[in-house]
């Protein structure tokens, strides 16, 4: 029993999920997620005081970390994307997605290709799966480390905090994803099409984006794409996100502080505020656009980069209510990750190791979130890599 539970609470904790570290090993581990534990079924049960699990610190609570009188220059970009296949306007998109990546890691993009319709059938996709009885959704609870299926995000480790989210992850892209490791939802009945044509598009979006930042860097467009190792192996991890209703609000964090291990995460929100980004030691609240996404750098290509797009902090905070879909685009398994040569020059070299995908994100898996930067287990020494490793 202790055993199954700290199985449990390792494998369905991590942002993208942990489904390659053991597949690809071929040792999948069963885990069991129990419905009383679902913060949905808690809130609907009547629950009136949050249990102590949950509860933050004092200093970690949005009452006392709340940004006090936001400057108003702090506000993250929104980038009207339009213009990008034109010729005029592609290099102003460029020039401010790059500008976004280097100085926020986080911006909104509007006008980005996906159909407003398919983003509301997404949205109403989400908002119907976590309306189901509790005995349907059920049927797709999480039965192995694969983190694909109905769970939440449990603690890492014995006596960590537990998050204020539950949520549904599956393989939105690609094709060869989707029928490797398939979750078939019956109802609501067009999910598994509506959430498969979304997955292209965001696969898709992504793609646009490392264009982007390829010909920002002065790269030829394929540059980073490349780098991710096969196409075929890049794919999009999705979590709907469900913040239920929280009868207290202050005591607990929706998805506490962390920072994507993704190459890059593309985020449509409901509508409801909650998320926030740490910039300058400030939390600035993210404005909840329906129809744009938020998209933030990963840590993969913050190494990538040496640390020129940056992966950064952010947490969300709980509410009313709120609902979220999180995109993962993540690389290959066996890709190695290291930072480009563009990057890099003599005064300023590596500041990573290389390593596997496979290798970071078993180690990732195994920290709570929160604590320090994960990405910086990977850094080279300061002695070892020259004088400017400050930002
Ligand atoms: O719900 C959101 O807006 C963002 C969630 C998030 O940060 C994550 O899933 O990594
Ligand atoms: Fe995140």
């Amino acid at each position: 029993m202790a055993e199954a539970t700290a199985l449990r609470e390792v494998i369905t904790t991590s942002d993208f999920e942990q489904h390659n570290a053991t597949e690809q090993k071929g040792a999948e581990l069963a885990v069991s997620v129990d419905t009383s534990e679902m913060v949905q079924y808690m809130v609907e049960k009547g629950l009136k005081e949050v249990p102590p699990e949950y509860v933050l610190p004092h200093k970690h609570r949005p009452s006392a970390t709340k940004t006090k009188n936001l400057p108003g220059n702090l506000r993250i970009p929104v980038i009207d994307m339009g213009d990008f296949h034109h010729k005029d306007g592609a290099e102003r998109v460029i020039g401010e997605i790059g500008r976004a990546c280097e100085e926020w890691g986080f911006f909104q993009v509007i006008n980005h290709g996906l159909p407003a319709a398919l983003m509301q059938e997404a949205m109403e996709m989400c908002r119907e799966f976590f309306a189901l009885p509790m005995e349907e959704k059920e049927l797709y609870s999480m039965k192995t480390s694969s983190g694909i299926g109905y769970g939440r995000r449990f603690a890492v480790k014995e006596g960590a905090r537990v998050d204020w989210v539950d949520r549904l992850g599956f393989w939105s892209a690609s094709e060869e994803h989707r029928m490797r490791q398939p979750l078939h939802i019956k109802r609501p009945v067009a999910f598994n099409e509506t959430m498969a044509q979304y997955g292209d598009e965001i696969l898709k979006l992504a793609h646009l984006i490392l264009t982007a930042l390829s010909r920002h860097a002065d790269l030829p467009s394929e540059y980073l794409l490349e780098r991710l190792g096969e196409a075929k192996a890049a794919g999009v991890r999705t979590g709907m996100n469900y913040y239920p209703p929280c009868p207290q609000p202050d005591l607990v964090m929706g998805i506490g502080s962390h920072a994507d291990g993704s190459v890059l995460t593309i985020v449509q929100q409901d509508g409801t505020p909650g998320l926030e980004v740490l910039k300058d030691g400030l939390w600035v609240p993210i404005p909840a656009m329906s129809d744009a996404f938020v998209i933030n750098i990963g840590d993969q290509i913050q190494m990538i980069s040496n640390d020129r797009y940056k992966s950064v902090v952010h947490r969300v905070t709980a509410g009313a209510g709120r609902k979220s879909i999180s995109n993962f685009f993540l690389p290959g398994w066996e890709t190695t990750i290291s930072p480009a040569p563009r990057f890099c020059s003599s005064s300023d070299p590596p500041r990573y190791r290389p390593v596997k995908f496979s290798e970071y994100i078993t180690e990732f898996m195994k920290v709570p979130l929160g604590e320090g930067r994960f990405v910086d287990n990977f850094r080279v020494p300061r002695s070892l890599s020259g004088d400017s490793m400050e930002d």
